[in-house]
C-alpha cells in the first residue's frame, strides 16, 4: 500500500488461546504450517502490509513457546492475555496510544491465511467512509438451526461469516469493548461490542479461504490453501 494518506495502523493479534477443539498437544496458533507457525504466518501478514507500524500480540501468561518462535524480535510488542478472547483484545488496547494510532486492525492468530490484498481493501474501505468494518465472506449454503433436529432454516440472504481482520478507530473500540465487557455482553468479535455501542460495522467481502484454525481437520486444510494462494 503506497497511499501516504493512510494514517499509521496499530494492529492486535489475540493469540492466548488453548486451542481445545483442536485437540493438539500444543495450543493451535503454535502448530506448523510448511515450517513456520500458524503464529509467524499471522504476523507475517500483517507485517506485508505497510501501514501497520506497530503490532501487539496477547500471549498466555504462561507460554512456553513463544520465544521459540521467530518473532521475539524488538518490533513485536507483548502483552497477557485474558480469560477470553476479548479480555486478550481489550489488554492489547489498553497500549495502544490512540493519538498515534487512531485506527486498530485485529487479526486472530488463528487466521494465517488471510491475504495482504483483504487487508488493504478493508483498511482503503474503511478510511474512505470513515468508518469501521470488518472481513466477512457470504453464506453460500443453505442454513439450519437446531440440536438434534431442524428448528428453522433460517435466510442467508445477506448472511456472512464474520472474518478477520476487523478495523476500527482505536478510541471508539476501547471503549465499546470495555462499556461491553462491563455490561457482560458475550463479545466474540470486535464488530459485535461496536455493533452494542451502536456504531454501523461496514462488511467488506474477503475470501473465503481465510479460515480460523479450529478443528484438527483444519491444519490440512490451511496447508493445501498455503499451496494455492500466493498473496
Ligand atoms: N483467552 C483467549 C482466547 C482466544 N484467544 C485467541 O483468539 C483467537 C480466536 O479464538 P479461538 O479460535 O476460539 O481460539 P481458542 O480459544 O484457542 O480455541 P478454543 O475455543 O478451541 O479453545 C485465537 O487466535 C486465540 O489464540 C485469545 O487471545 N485469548
Ligand atoms: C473473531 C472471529 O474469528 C470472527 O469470526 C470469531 O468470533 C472468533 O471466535 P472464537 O470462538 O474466539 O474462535
Amino acid at each position: 500500500m503506497t497511499d501516504t494518506s493512510v494514517p499509521a495502523i496499530a494492529a492486535v493479534v489475540p493469540a492466548a488461546g488453548i486451542g481445545k477443539r483442536m485437540q493438539s498437544a500444543v495450543p493451535k496458533q503454535y502448530l506448523k504450517l510448511h515450517g513456520k507457525t500458524v503464529l509467524e504466518h499471522s504476523v507475517a501478514k500483517l507485517r506485508a502490509v505497510s501501514a501497520v507500524n506497530q503490532i501487539w500480540l496477547a500471549l498466555a501468561a504462561d507460554d512456553p513457546y513463544f520465544d521459540a518462535t521467530e518473532l521475539t524480535h524488538s518490533d513485536i510488542n507483548r502483552v497477557k492475555g485474558g480469560a477470553e478472547r476479548m479480555h486478550s483484545v481489550l489488554n492489547a488496547l489498553q497500549f495502544i496510544d490512540e493519538h498515534q494510532f487512531p485506527w486498530v486492525l485485529v487479526h486472530d492468530a488463528a487466521r494465517p491465511l488471510v491475504r495482504k490484498a483483504d487487508i488493504e481493501l478493508l483498511i482503503t474501505r474503511c478510511l474512505q467512509q470513515g468508518e469501521g468494518g470488518i472481513l466477512a465472506s457470504p453464506v453460500r449454503d443453505t442454513m439450519k438451526r437446531g440440536a438434534c433436529y431442524v428448528a428453522e432454516t433460517v435466510s442467508r440472504e445477506h448472511l456472512w461469516h464474520a472474518l478477520t481482520p476487523q478495523f476500527f478507530p482505536t478510541a471508539m473500540l476501547k471503549a465499546a469493548l470495555h462499556d461491553a465487557i462491563q455490561a457482560g455482553v458475550n463479545v466474540t468479535d470486535e464488530a459485535s461490542a461496536m455493533e452494542w455501542a451502536g456504531h454501523r460495522v461496514m462488511l467488506v467481502e474477503g475470501h473465503s479461504d481465510n479460515i480460523k484454525i479450529t478443528q484438527p481437520a483444519d491444519l490440512a486444510l490451511a496447508a493445501f490453501y498455503l499451496e494455492q494462494v500466493t498473496e
